[in-house]
């Protein structure tokens, strides 16, 4: 079948000649767009989403729950504000990123704005796509084809260049069926003290790998030793170290981790799939991650085997939301078009509290599969999904939407407090 004679063929606004190359973006129902190639130029396909922040590009962009996904933004003018340095910390995150490189395979936008002023710009998106090799359409219609995702529900797309014939393939699997969280997922153990971190291998015994966490800590606690606070929190003085929180990374955003530091942990992350049970931890937190929940089994396992200690402080956020969710039981369904956006209003369950949140996910828990153990803890406004959910009696919690934002709203980031409290041994 010859999809492009199928359905519409939509052309937008022509660019003025002698910008980039012309380019369609074909959907998996037969929709074609016309529009003009930015940033580099590669024939890429994936699941079309689209998100209607006004701002963000670059933490978007850098999101590695994006991976897979060509990412339409609603917001009209995009790159007027050009892209931030890639700068990196003495503990090897990046300062201004979510990870260290851009994850979505493409943007789509309506109007590409090639001059940018802000007093962080060091390059253009276009600039910045080139080198990292992603590709980017503008002179798209991104209203439209969000209109047909909202009918539709979100569907494959492929990019193709004008001046190229069609192969007819799309060239990937569908998006549900590939785990995207083992191909962004750490390799490594990654220990983040203070502002150092330290790499250890997933094939070392868990006691080498304890015996080298202590070092770190009692090396952190000697270099802080001149102006340590005996009083703070989180130093635990029985075992002379800082308390830990053991991070299941997903694919997860640089921001969750600059908040766990900034409450004064050890942060601990390892590999998706990696057996933490046997390392010395004080709080476990589920990252953020691409793809369908329903492929990260082994990271279900291992969750179910940590909630083995009714006492241990759990906290996961978006796949994180989800994984808890599935090792309490639960079961994942994926959403219409999911949520991306920076105006997400959810209200916390038993309250009058309503807050504005970030999101970026597809999936969502399905509330009538929550055993009587666990409760919602958020419910969205928009359409009474979940957005969070609580166990009654131990302390493991979760969200479906970014407490951490970067970019968006920071109204709840109060659930690091309340998760770093808890490891602390308090409430
Ligand atoms: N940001 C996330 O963690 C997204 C979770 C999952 N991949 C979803 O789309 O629902």
């Amino acid at each position: 079948m010859n999809k492009e004679n199928n359905k519409q063929n939509l052309t937008s606004s022509p660019l003025p000649a002698g910008e980039g190359k012309g380019v369609r973006l074909l959907l998996d129902d037969g929709t074609v767009f016309h529009g003009k190639s930015f940033g580099y130029e590669k024939t890429v396909a994936g699941e079309v989403v689209f998100n209607t922040a006004m701002t963000g590009y670059p933490e978007s962009l850098t999101d590695p729950s994006y991976a897979g996904q060509l990412m339409t933004l609603t917001y009209p003018l995009v790159g007027n504000y050009g892209v931030p340095p890639f700068t990196v910390e003495p503990n090897g995150l990046a300062t201004f990123m979510e990870s260290g490189h851009i994850h979505a395979e493409a943007i789509i936008v309506s109007d590409y704005s090639e001059n940018y002023n802000h007093w962080n710009a060091v390059e253009s998106l276009d600039d910045w796509l080139k080198r990292e090799q992603v590709p980017g359409i503008t002179g798209i219609d991104t209203r439209e084809l969000t209109k047909i995702l909202r009918e539709h529900g979100v569907m494959m797309g492929k990019i193709v260049f004008d001046d190229e014939p069609d192969s007819g393939q799309w060239g990937v699997d569908n998006y549900g069926d590939i785990n995207y969280v083992d191909r962004v997922s750490c390799k490594d153990i990654i220990a983040y003290a203070g502002t150092e971190s330290l790499h250890l291998s997933v094939d070392a015994p868990a006691a080498q790998l304890n015996a080298q966490l202590s070092d770190l800590d009692s090396r952190i606690l000697n270099l802080n030793s001149g102006s340590l606070n005996l009083n703070s929190g989180s130093l635990d003085l029985n075992s002379r170290r800082k308390k830990r929180v053991l991070l299941v990374d997903c694919g997860v955003k640089t921001n969750i981790i600059r908040c766990l530091l900034k409450r004064d942990v050890t942060v601990v992350r390892v590999p998706w799939d990696y057996d933490y049970n046997g390392l010395e931890f004080d709080g476990l937190f589920i990252s953020n991650g691409p793809g369908d929940p329903d492929t990260c089994d082994a990271a279900v396992q291992n969750i179910r085997k940590a909630m083995k200690d009714e006492a241990l402080p759990i906290f996961g956020i978006c796949m994180g939301n989800q994984l808890l969710a599935k090792a309490g039981g639960a079961k994942i369904y994926k959403l219409k078009y999911g949520h991306r956006s920076h105006n997400q209003p959810v209200r916390m369950v038993g309250t009058e509290r309503c807050f504005i949140t970030s999101q970026n996910h597809g999936y969502a828990v399905d509330n009538g599969t929550l055993n009587e153990d666990w409760e919602p803890l958020f419910i969205n406004m928009n359409d009474g999904s979940n957005e969070g959910i609580r166990h009654k009696r131990n302390p493991w919690f979760s969200a479906q939407f970014h407490p951490e934002a970067a970019s968006g709203p920071t109204d709840t980031e109060f659930l690091f407090d309340d998760f770093v409290k808890l490891v602390m041994g308090g409430f």
